[in-house]
């Protein structure tokens, strides 16, 4: 268990209820401003008290209301870093990141400088300033310093929410590498679904104070009803892939999965590592019989798991590939003219152009 919320809270009007566990490495809050995220990510690192209910991480409790326990916020090692990086602006790196350390009981220090320096890449920006570096470095210099207080639990609040989106890349390959290279588990906190797709095992959907639902992001992806209008588009299949040969001649790399094989363009990933693709469920069409004569390089096959449509436009098709579920969204009327049903063998083609690089990341290894 990483992390298990079992609360209510009234904060003026606004009343937060919620329940949730997940042992994940990396579980996001996701949800629209003002669903409560950060009121939930306050209520776990102890700066909000809950009016009842209980927290516990890590196989601590640090609230219960029943027992009457509230384990003040300095005492439970959690690790914050917020869209702010909040570095002492006199202190250089070097020391930014020492300061993360005091606090921490030397028997329970269990991240050393050098490790924590090489992992966020932040070597040769040691002895300068804040104010010399440009924002990405600013957080990952917070993610160290939170890191170097060996935290059991690191909560990130929107930690990529003040950067542009060429900062945004910078960085998130480092939080991958947190996720999978630490043992701590982070609880991060966004409205982004790109950084959800990229770097979540686990969501948490937050919705008017309360958890629309939770589970693994494979699954939440999938659930194209828990987005806004404008994020519908954005939703679809996430699945973990290997890389399976790079074409040099063409630059394009092979994916392998369950599902079958995939051509991207090509990435800068060895043969064998894992990544993670993120299939739009618009950018799939469905075909009833192998398609010939087609630009579209990734034709995988498999059988209709389920269709659910009401009386609108579209229709959202799961899609079975030996156990892979690809979604397609397609239009109602395409799926009475080829007469789908549940069991029906079908073909899911998929431009190669969906698998661009910005949807491409390294995976989440397993539990
Ligand atoms: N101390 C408080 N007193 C009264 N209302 C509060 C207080 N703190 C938060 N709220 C209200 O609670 C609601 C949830 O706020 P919260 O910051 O948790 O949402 P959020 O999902 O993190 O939003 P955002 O993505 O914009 O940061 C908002 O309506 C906010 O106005």
């Amino acid at each position: 268990m990483t992390v298990a919320v079992d609360i209510k809270n009234r904060l003026g009007d606004f009343s937060l209820e919620a329940r949730f566990e997940s042992a994940g490495r990396l579980t996001a809050l996701f949800g629209p401003s003002g669903s409560g995220k950060t009121s939930l990510v306050n209520l776990i690192g102890g700066l909000l008290r809950p009016d009842q209910g209980r927290i516990a991480a890590e196989g601590r409790v640090f609230v219960d209301t029943q027992a009457g326990v509230f384990v003040p916020k300095h005492k439970r090692r959690i690790g914050y870093v917020f869209q702010e990086p909040r570095l002492f602006p006199h202190l250089n790196v070097r020391s930014n990141l020492s300061y993360g350390r005091w606090f921490t009981p030397k028997g329970e220090r269990h991240d050393d400088m050098g490790r924590v320096v090489e992992l966020l890449g932040i070597g040769h920006l040691l002895d300068r300033r804040p104010s010399h570096l440009s924002g990405g470095e600013k957080q990952r210099v917070a993610i160290g310093r939170a890191l170097l207080a060996s935290p059991r639990l690191l909560l990130m609040d929107e930690p990529l929410a003040a950067l542009d989106d060429a900062r945004k890349a910078e960085i998130m390959p480092y939080i991958e590498r947190l996720r999978d290279e630490t043992k701590t588990p982070i609880v991060y906190v966004t409205h982004s679904i790109a950084e959800v797709a990229r770097l979540a095992s686990d969501v948490v959907v937050m919705a008017g104070g309360k958890v629309a639902a939770h589970g693994p992001t494979a699954e939440i992806m999938q659930r194209l009803d828990l987005l806004s209008e404008e994020e519908i588009g954005e939703g679809g299949s996430v699945v973990d892939m290997t890389v399976s040969a790079h074409d040099e001649s063409f630059g394009m790399s092979v994916l392998h999965s369950a599902a079958g094989e995939v051509r991207v363009s090509g990435l800068g990933t060895p043969v064998g590592a894992s990544v993670r693709v993120r299939i739009r469920a618009r950018d799939v069409i469905i075909a009833t019989e192998r398609p010939r004569g087609l630009s579209a390089l990734n034709i995988l096959s498999g059988k209709i798991a389920s269709i659910s449509s009401g009386n609108g436009t579209l229709a959202d098709v799961l899609i079975d590939c030996s156990g892979q579920i690809i979604l397609a969204r397609i239009t109602r009327q395409s799926c009475h003219a080829l007469a789908l049903e549940p069991g029906k063998p079908v073909f899911a083609v998929v431009k190669t152009v969906s698998f661009d690089r910005a949807n491409t990341m390294s995976g989440v290894k397993p539990g």
